[in-house]
């Protein structure tokens, strides 16, 4: 038989879903009472906003968790809390969501992945610059915010969903990155056909409903080009800095270079640019052949007042790696240690 201790302590745990405090917390548990004879409980619960989707959620929870510690049946009412307390609660709220990542005083560096159009390699940095980070000890999240061509999952050899718990989104974990992309709530691989708003929806769901825990840096892999997701984010994110990828083809740069310029525009500071796809390396005679041209990188950070971060030459990851990520170059691999250098230089800059 459970009494009504114990209902208040069970149910004193569970969260208010709308201000993310316990019912203890909340002063939420407004009522409770047992008919010992039949082992009913009911209760009255007091939330921030009643008949929701989030209402049932909770409903739910609440009959399993006093089912489980033995009553036989369970009814439960529910009432809106009083004004004051909701808005000494939203005023807290306010104030935490204030540390949050995307508010200025946030001590998460922020940094945008973008490129002038797609195919350069801008995902593929995305994710080694992440794990390169993660493997010089930094704590990071990567968010494929390529919304429309999100890859980041399958690169990373990622199987598993977020799970979601009290209504936060908790990221995958992979070679030391947390991950978040839209790949993760689509299915089947489908494409993602959104509105505007819509889109600036689900960005920001990415920021304010994902637990991200501690952070030192959060990746975006951009979509490519100056599209209005690119811009959302510049708006969105006023403190992001960003790195710019480009081939070494001085076409492939001029394009990069309004990716650069939206940066500049929107007041981002510009921490360098990634040469990607710059030589390859013939495995016998060690000569590198530049298949796509040179000078891109350089002239491209020159001409945006900033620095080369790096060049990476073309080539896949070692394949035979035990923990298989198809597009992470091991930490041994000449591009992986490549990846660390630019790292280095990112942690020193950012
Ligand atoms: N240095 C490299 N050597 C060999 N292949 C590479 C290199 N960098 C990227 N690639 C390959 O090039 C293709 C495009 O790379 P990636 O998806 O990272 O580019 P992207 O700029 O993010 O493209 P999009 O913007 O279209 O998503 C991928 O198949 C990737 O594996």
């Amino acid at each position: 038989m459970i009494n009504e201790q114990q209902v208040r302590a069970l149910l004193g745990e569970l969260n208010d879903p709308f201000l993310h405090r316990t019912l203890e917390e909340t002063n939420g548990i407004s009522e409770v009472s047992i008919k010992e004879e039949k082992n009913h409980v009911s209760v009255k619960l007091a939330i921030a906003k009643i008949n929701s989707a989030e209402q049932m959620q909770l409903q739910g929870k609440v009959v399993e968790v006093l089912k489980e510690a033995g009553a036989a049946t369970v009814g439960i009412r529910f009432e809106e809390l009083p004004k004051e307390v909701l808005e000494q609660f939203r005023g807290q709220a306010k104030e935490s969501d204030s540390e949050s990542i995307l508010s200025p005083n946030s001590k998460v560096k922020i940094i945008s992945i973008a490129s002038g159009k797609g195919g350069v390699g801008k995902s593929t940095v995305s994710v080694n610059l992440a794990v390169a980070l993660a493997r010089l000890g930094k704590k990071v999240g990567l968010v494929d915010a390529d919304i429309y061509g999100f890859s980041v999952p399958d690169m990373m050899g990622v199987k598993d969903i977020p799970q979601i718990k009290e209504d936060r989104i908790i990221p995958v974990e992979r070679k030391g990155v947390k991950v978040i992309s839209m790949g993760f709530f689509v299915e089947n691989n489908t494409p993602v056909v959104w509105r505007g708003p819509m889109l600036g929806k689900a960005l920001d769901q990415f920021f304010k409903d994902v637990e991200w825990g501690e952070l030192d840096y959060l990746l975006l892999d951009l979509p490519p080009g100056t599209g209005d997701v690119a811009l959302d984010i510049h708006q969105m994110l006023p403190t992001s800095k960003e790195i710019i990828v480009t081939t070494p083809h001085p076409t492939a740069a001029f394009v990069a270079a309004r990716a650069g310029a939206m940066a500049l525009q929107t007041d981002h500071e510009i921490l360098g640019v990634i040469e990607n796809m710059s030589w390859y390396e013939v495995k016998s005679t060690g000569e590198r052949e530049f298949i796509f041209g040179k000078g891109g990188g350089p002239k491209l950070a020159d001409e945006l007042r900033t620095e080369l971060l790096g060049q990476l030459p073309l080539g896949q990851p070692d394949w035979n790696d035990i923990d298989f990520a198809p597009s992470v170059y091991a930490e041994s691999h000449e591009t992986g240690k490549i990846y660390l250098e630019i790292a280095q230089k990112v942690i020193e800059k950012a």
